[in-house]
Order: C-alpha cells, then structure tokens, then sequence
C-alpha cells in the first residue's frame, strides 16, 4: 500500500464543523484511511496544509468542458439567440482535437480551482474521455443530442451514439469515467426520440441527464401544447421513475414551479444550480431554497464557459448564496453551510459520483484552500470563508482518487502552458471558420 498524508492542515467535516487533523489516504485504492491529528506525517507522499482547510473536492455537476474555447466569443444575449446565431454555428466547427482541447482547458482549469469531479454534456465523447484520463480527474459524460431542424434519420443516429458511447465508456479511466444517455433538453428533442431511447438507456444502467425549464421561452410551449409542466412531461416520457437504479437529473430548473418541486423530490430527481449561467442569460432563478426544504438533491454547476464565464465553483457557490436571497427577499435563504454541502456532498450525490465527504473509506477527493490571504483574515467561520470571500485561486493542492493533480498550484497531470497555448490557437482558428 503506498499512502498520501495531508498534514497539519484543519479538516471540513460532512456535518459542517471544522478541527485540526491529518488526512491519510491509501493511493491504491483511492480511498481515505483516517482523519485523526499527528497521523499523515510517515505516509509514503506528504502534502502540507499548514495554514490551510483541506475540504471535499468541489464537484461541478452541469458543464461543456470544452466551451472554454468559446469563452467571451459571445456575450450579453439570450439564451435562444446566443445558441442559434453564435453558438452552434461555432460548434458546428469543431473537430476532435479542438473538443479534446477545449476540455483540457476546462480541466486545467477545475483543477487549479479545487474542482476533481465534473459532469460533461458535449460531443467527440471518446476525444473528452481521453483528455479526462490524462488529467487524472472524475467525470461523467455523455454526447448530448439535439434533434430539432435534423431528419429522422440523423435524429436517430444522434441518440444512438449518445447511448453506444455511454455504453461503451462506463467506467474508463479505472472507473473515474462514468457516463449518462444525455437528451439536450425538452423542446430540443423530440418526443419519439425520448420515448424510444430512454428505455435503452434504461437497459444500459446509465442515467439520464438534460436541461430542464432553463427559459420561459422552453416551458411555454410544452405547457401549450401538452397542457403539462415540463417536469410532469418528463416524466411521462420516461424520466424521473423512481423504480430506476440510476438518479436522474436536471439542469437549471429555474422555471420549476412548486407542483414539479414537489414531484422532484417524491422521486429523487436530482437539480443542478448553475446561478451564473442562469444570470448572464436572464433566464431567471431556480427555487433553491424550495428545492433544498422539500428535500431535493441540489448540486452546484458552472455550465459552459461561454455562459458564466468561468469554471470556478467558489464563484458558484458566492453567486448561489447572494442571489438566493435576492430572490426571495429573505437574507437566511442558501445559507453558507448549506451551499458548501450543495458544492460538494450535494453535487456528488446528484451526478453519481464518489466523493464530497471526508470520513474514513469515502474517495479521497480533495482541494486544499490556503487561508493565509487578508481576504480570509481573521477566521471566524470558515465555511462562511469558502462561500462569500475565498476564491478558486486560494486553492493549494488538488487531490482525486488519492493521486495528487495539483500540488503547491502547479498542475501535475496536464503541462498548463502547451494546453493553454494549443487553446488559444484552435480558438482563433475555429471562430474564424465559424464567420
Ligand atoms: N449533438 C448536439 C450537441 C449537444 S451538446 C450540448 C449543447 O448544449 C449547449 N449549451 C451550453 N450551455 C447551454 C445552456 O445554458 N442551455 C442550453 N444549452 C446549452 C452547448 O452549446 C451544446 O451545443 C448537436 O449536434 O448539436
Ligand atoms: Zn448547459
């Protein structure tokens, strides 16, 4: 057994407290050992969290890692028309390599932020697949589907792709990959589609995740014409069963209205909160506060790059707790202690994915937080530290699965200046194809 202590640091515990102690991992299984002082200092590979709080690894629940190559291609529109008139025309462009290293960007990113686990909707699956076996991060991915303006033919290809490549990628990267059937959302794919491929994705154990009441401009048409809410049409097509192994689960929710909070919560169907996203497009606000009362599974997503604009889940988590109470006029809603957990335990839970807990046998998934900056001085709370005044820059050192990704702010996994330089180039090169 080869270990890894992380030593003298303090340790965020999965109730919320905070104490002193070494964290010992067993690298070969990537799990923790025990979270006791004065433990860490003989394992076989140390790192020091003198002056730092050593918390879960955040998990980004809702991303396209690779649209970090369209970040600030776009700005101050829509939804719709941001989608329609720059986005897909660019995305049309993209080859392989361009995916494989828009995703690398993306991870460098996460990683440098204490990000070690994410969930990826895009395309070239076996491209980004790769790129995250290399960063030595967690991920569950899929090849997202649209079928609106393609025929039937390409519309069934689309989706039989997206489940062939959830099939086939299911536990790569020694089981850090997992994968999900990934519909881009309700008004974007038909309805024959959902009701022929969900029950395949179904038989391949995988779950199903998609963009749910993101806009008005999505839930009014399905209330229209069906003359039910979006959730309840989700349902009806197969989504959300509660006999399901698998956790569904949604992007946005934002137009989610209490009878679909409610369902949501009856069956388990998992939401992830993506505020930044959800503000630059005014798409609106989900029902957080409502959503965690009633007992729904809530994690913390960036989406893409090109709607946020950035991949740093502290931002998240500031934006999550400042707009929650905007929202509701009430300054107790998304409480800090209640947005580290959705950051972490909560998007963990909600993708599927090990991690979010420090505690003896859970993944050792971890970001290290220097507190040593007069942004974090004096320490009161510092959960309260993680949520309004700490950023992902604080970040030290990265851990997932017990390897080290990140150590003293020098990525370890990906060579940082040949990811971004290669970025930057297929960046130009595919906007200026896309024009
Ligand atoms: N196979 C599909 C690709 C879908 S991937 C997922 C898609 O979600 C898009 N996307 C990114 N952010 C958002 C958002 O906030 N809402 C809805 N879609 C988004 C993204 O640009 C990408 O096209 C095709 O042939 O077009
Ligand atoms: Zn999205």
């Amino acid at each position: 057994m080869t270990t890894l202590g992380i030593t003298d640091g303090q340790v965020l515990r999965p109730d919320g407290t905070v104490e002193r102690a070494d964290v010992l991992v067993d690298q070969e299984t990537g799990e923790i050992l025990d979270v006791e002082p004065d433990i860490g200092t003989s394992a076989d590979e140390t790192l020091d969290a003198s002056d730092s709080l050593v918390m879960p690894g955040l998990v980004n629940a809702h991303t396209h890692a690779a649209m970090t190559l369209l970040r600030g291609y776009a700005d101050d529109k829509p939804l719709e028309s941001w989608l329609r008139e720059d986005v897909w025309p660019a995305e049309a462009e993209l080859t392989p390599d361009d995916v494989a290293a828009g995703t690398k960007l993306g991870m460098l990113e996460m990683i440098r932020s204490g990000t070690t686990g994410f969930v990826d909707m895009y395309f070239e699956v076996p491209d980004v697949v790769a790129a995250i076996d290399e960063s030595g991060m967690r991920a569950r991915v899929g090849h997202g589907v649209v079928t609106v303006g393609k025929d039937d033919e390409a519309a069934h290809e689309d989706a039989a792709e997206s489940i062939a490549v959830a099939r086939e990628f299911d536990g790569a990267a020694d089981g850090r990959v997992r994968t999900a059937f990934m519909p881009h959302s309700l008004t974007t794919v038909s309805e024959a589609v959902f009701r022929e491929y969900v029950p395949r994705a179904r038989e391949e154990g995988v779950p199903v995740h998609l963009h749910v009441n993101e806009t008005r401009h999505e839930v009014d048409p399905i209330v229209e014409e069906r003359e039910m809410r979006p959730v309840e049409y989700a349902r009806d097509v197969g989504l959300f069963d509660p006999a399901s192994d698998e956790r569904d689960f949604l992007a946005h929710g934002v137009h989610s209205d209490s009878s679909e909070v409610e369902t949501l919560a009856e069956v388990g169907g998992g939401v992830v909160h993506c505020p930044a996203s959800n503000m630059k497009l005014a798409s609106g606000m989900a029902p957080v506060q409502a959503m965690l009362d009633a007992g729904v599974p809530v994690g913390l997503g960036t989406d893409g790059a090109a709607s946020n604009n950035d991949l740093d889940l502290f931002g998240e988590m500031r934006d999550a707790a400042m707009v929650g109470k905007l929202a509701t006029d009430d300054a107790s809603a998304v409480a800090a202690p209640d947005v580290v957990r959705m950051a972490t335990e909560g998007g963990a839970t909600v993708a599927g994915l090990p991690g979010g807990r420090i505690e003896p046998g859970a993944a050792a998934d971890l970001a290290v937080v220097g507190l040593d900056g007069p942004h974090l001085t004096p320490a009161h709370d510092l959960v309260s530290h993680l949520v309004y005044a700490a950023s992902g820059r604080d970040v030290r050192h990265t851990v997932c699965d017990g390897q080290v990704l990140m150590r003293d702010r020098e990525v370890l996994t990906l060579d940082a200046e040949a990811v971004q330089e290669a970025a930057s180039e297929r960046a130009f090169d595919l906007v200026s194809r896309a024009e």
